[in-house]
């Protein structure tokens, strides 16, 4: 049987959520545990924090090089987050993608409606929600990497996130990490079979029922 024609398009496997409830988190888990998936590196205007590497967590830029790039054409889509710029380079996705490639965006919701309206069949939307805001403040002073000042403003602006979780496909609670690392892995795993990405199934299946 010519199961070498099940080729498949990648897919572009978004997580959002207000900033502390995760979904750091459960990407990096995500990268750490499927082979398949690769990471789309964002470039930002925001200082570095203490344990991030340039080149793998971001690509940390100035803002005059942001703004090029922008001019450039050179993001798939870009946003001004907590003050700080960030976009999505286009560099490498878009070949990626044709070679059946996936890959994991860490984007806020202006982001997503951009690829979304760009891409819409590659794209999986994953909204992660905290168990409650108490929590979210808790996670966001346990990890120990922001500010009381750039605290406040993401707190500030988590209700305003939360508003957009209707504009997503997929909405997963992160109470318990394992749990919602698996329901995650899941959606991933049911999107790959989608019938609409797997681009090489009419060839299969008219060699299966060739009279
Ligand atoms: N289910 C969980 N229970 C308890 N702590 C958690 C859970 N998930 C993540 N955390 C912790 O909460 C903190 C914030 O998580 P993380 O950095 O992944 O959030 P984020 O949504 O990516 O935030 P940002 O948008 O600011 O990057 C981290 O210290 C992380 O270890
Ligand atoms: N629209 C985009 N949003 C992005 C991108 N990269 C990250 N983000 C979002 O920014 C906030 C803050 O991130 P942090 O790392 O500074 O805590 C968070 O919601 C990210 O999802 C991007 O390329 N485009």
């Amino acid at each position: 049987m010519a199961t070498d024609t099940l080729h498949r398009r990648g897919l572009m496997f978004i997580l959002s959520s207000p900033s502390g409830a995760g979904k750091t988190t459960i990407a990096r888990r995500l990268l750490a545990e499927d082979g398949e998936i690769a990471m789309s590196v964002s470039a930002t205007t925001r200082p570095m924090r203490p344990g991030e590497v340039d080149g793998k967590d971001y690509h940390f830029v100035s803002q005059t090089e942001f703004d090029r790039m922008v001019e450039d054409n050179g993001f798939y889509e870009w946003a001004h987050v907590f003050g700080h710029s960030y976009g999505t380079p286009k560099a490498q996705i878009r070949a990626g993608l044709k070679d059946g490639q996936d890959y994991l965006f860490d984007i806020d919701w202006q982001g997503t409606q951009q690829l979304h309206q760009k891409a819409q069949a590659d794209v999986v939307r994953v909204f992660i929600l905290p168990p409650s805001l108490e929590e979210l403040h808790r996670r966001l002073i346990g990890r120990g990497t922001d500010s009381a000042e750039v605290i406040a403003a993401r707190m500030a602006r988590a209700q305003a996130e939360i508003s957009h979780w209707d504009g997503y496909d997929y909405v997963v609670v992160n109470d318990d990490v394992e749990t919602c690392f698996g329901k995650v892995r899941e959606i991933l795993d049911a999107e790959r079979m989608r019938r609409t990405r797997q681009t090489g199934l009419i060839d299969f299946v008219r060699e299966l029922t060739r009279g």
